[in-house]
Order: structure tokens, then sequence, then C-alpha cells
């Protein structure tokens, strides 16, 4: 029985092993817990790379905290916590908060328009296309509507892997022999299923490995 909730081993073997071949720079992490799956990237994205990493709840992230500054990699992580939704729509628009607070400070100085600074200091466009690997991990209802934002903010070319998408194995059984509090992720991973294989943005393989990881490829 697995003593966690969190990437499965084997899958998260997987992972690691795609992240040595796509050697990423820039990563995107989307459900944290405690960590697992974060340290593994961490522990494999070069010493300057970066993961942001989003999750609603601090708490988890701080038990696994210690391993992750014990294995000498918390520099690599930038971790934020919130809802993802509003953290991608954030990261879609071409100027970030700070950046905002940055121009606003300056024009005051300098008589300037904020979307004229944003273009001398080269602040934008700046997250678009910016990632090359996101590893999605978190509430299953909303897999599309991150898949949606992910295809924007990674790069063509990058790798985007979703966890769960098997959920048990219960997309292959009749709803009527699935335990109800299974059902509505359930039906959430079917429709994902469905959505991101007919999706011409991507190349995908679904692997049977741990409680099922969807890889894919932007390729547009
Ligand atoms: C299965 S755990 C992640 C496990 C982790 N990836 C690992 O392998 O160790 C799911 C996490 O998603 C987070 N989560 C759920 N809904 C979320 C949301 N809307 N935005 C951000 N995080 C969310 C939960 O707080 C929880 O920590």
């Amino acid at each position: 029985m697995r003593a966690f909730m969190g990437i499965a081993p084997d899958a998260g073997q997987l992972m690691t092993m795609l992240l040595k071949l796509v050697n990423p720079k820039n990563a995107i992490e989307i459900g944290v817990f405690t960590g697992y799956s974060l340290l593994l990237t961490a522990l494999t994205i070069p010493d300057y790379g970066k993961i942001t990493a989003i999750d609603k709840n601090r708490k988890a992230y701080e038990i696994g905290l210690p391993i992750i500054k014990k294995a000498g990699v918390e520099h690599k992580i930038d971790f934020t916590e919130s809802p993802a939704l509003p953290i991608l729509d954030k990261l879609l628009e071409n100027v970030d908060i700070q950046d905002i607070e940055f121009i606003l400070f300056l024009s005051k100085f300098q008589a300037l328009e904020i979307g004229s600074c944003a273009s001398c200091c080269g602040l934008q466009p700046e997250k678009e296309g910016s990632f090359d690997f996101a590893f999605v991990d978190a509430d299953k209802n909303n897999y599309w509507n991150y898949h949606k934002r992910l295809m924007k903010l990674v790069k063509i070319g990058g790798m985007v892997i979703y966890d769960n998408t098997l959920w048990g194995g219960s997309v292959a059984l009749r709803e009527e022999d699935v335990p109800e509090a299974k059902r509505e992720w359930r039906q959430c991973a079917i429709e994902f299923n469905k959505l991101i294989s007919a999706d011409p943005r991507v190349e995908m393989s679904q692997v049977p490995l741990g409680d099922g990881i969807t890889i894919c490829r932007r390729v547009c």
C-alpha cells in the first residue's frame, strides 16, 4: 500500500528519466503537497534551473521543506501558496505584479507611460512559451483548465505530465462499480483523457504506471 499521497515511485522514476532527457531550465509544478515530485524535479534540473511550484496549501509543503533544504535544492524552487488557476493567468499577463509595482514607481519620476516603460525595460512579453516542463498533480476537475493555460506557457517542444489520469483504474470500470467517492474525479479523468487525445497541439502517451500518467509534448 502506498504510504503517501503523491506520484507513485515507478511513475516518478519515469518522470526523472524524462526530466534528464528534456533537461528543463524552467519548470512549473501544479500540486506540490509535501514535495515528493517537486524534489525529484529539483534534484534533476540544472543548478541554475527554476521551478514555479504552486499549491493552495503551504503547510504540506513546509512538512517536506527540511528534506528539500537538506538536498540543497531549495534555491531552485519558487513556491506560491494559492489556487493554481489565478497564478497561471497572472503568468500569462505580460507583466507580473512586481514589475507593475516597479513601473508605477518609475513612472512617478520619469513621466513614463506604463506601456512604453514596460517595453523599454524589456519586461514583455514574458512568460508565454518560457517553460520547458510542467507537472500537474492537483484538482482533477481543473486539468483541462490547466492544460489550456499550459499550452501557452510551455514552449513548443516542451513537455507536460499529468498524474492520476487512470484514477486508480476506475476510468475503465462501469460507473456503478466505482465507489461513490471516486466517481466525480473518474468522470473528470475520462473527459480530460478524451479531450487531450484529440488535441492537435500535443503528441501524447498515456502510461499505465502508478495511477496513470499522461505525457504530452507540445507540437504547435
Ligand atoms: C496529490 S497532491 C500532490 C502530490 C505531489 N505532486 C507529489 O507527487 O508529491 C495534490 C495537491 O494539490 C493541491 N491542490 C488541490 N487543488 C488545488 C488548486 N486548485 N490549486 C493549487 N493546488 C491545489 C493540494 O493542496 C495537494 O497538496
